[in-house]
């Protein structure tokens, strides 16, 4: 089944539910949803990208990114509605969760 991409306004209430619970925010350009999680070192950033991978497989929904050292550039999108879903903020909430930033 298709996935039901959100309407902007939908978007705008849930950007702002998230960015509520963490410091460094999120921002959505275009029909993504994109943030750079920092951390202090290169192992600390891969185990958060292999917990995420893990999750990802298991509700079949897979991010974009790059890593850099410590850095990892995230951006969501559900390529199957051409746009932001649930499923988006979902797995951003969850990478809040686990990130320990
Ligand atoms: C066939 C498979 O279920 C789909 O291609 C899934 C896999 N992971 C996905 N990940 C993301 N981010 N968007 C998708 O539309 C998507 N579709």
């Amino acid at each position: 089944m298709e996935p039901n991409g959100l309407s902007q306004e939908e978007i705008s209430m849930r950007l702002e539910e998230l960015n509520d619970a963490c410091e460094v925010p999120w921002c959505v350009e275009g029909d993504y949803l994109k943030k750079q999680f920092a951390f202090k070192s290169f192992n600390a950033a891969f185990g958060f990208m292999t917990r995420v991978a893990i999750k990802a497989e298991k509700v079949d929904h897979h991010p974009e990114w790059t890593n850099v050292y410590g850095r990892v550039d995230v951006a969501l999108t559900t390529h199957d509605a051409d746009g932001l879903t649930e499923q988006d903020f979902s797995l951003a909430a969850f990478m809040d969760r686990i990130s320990g930033l």
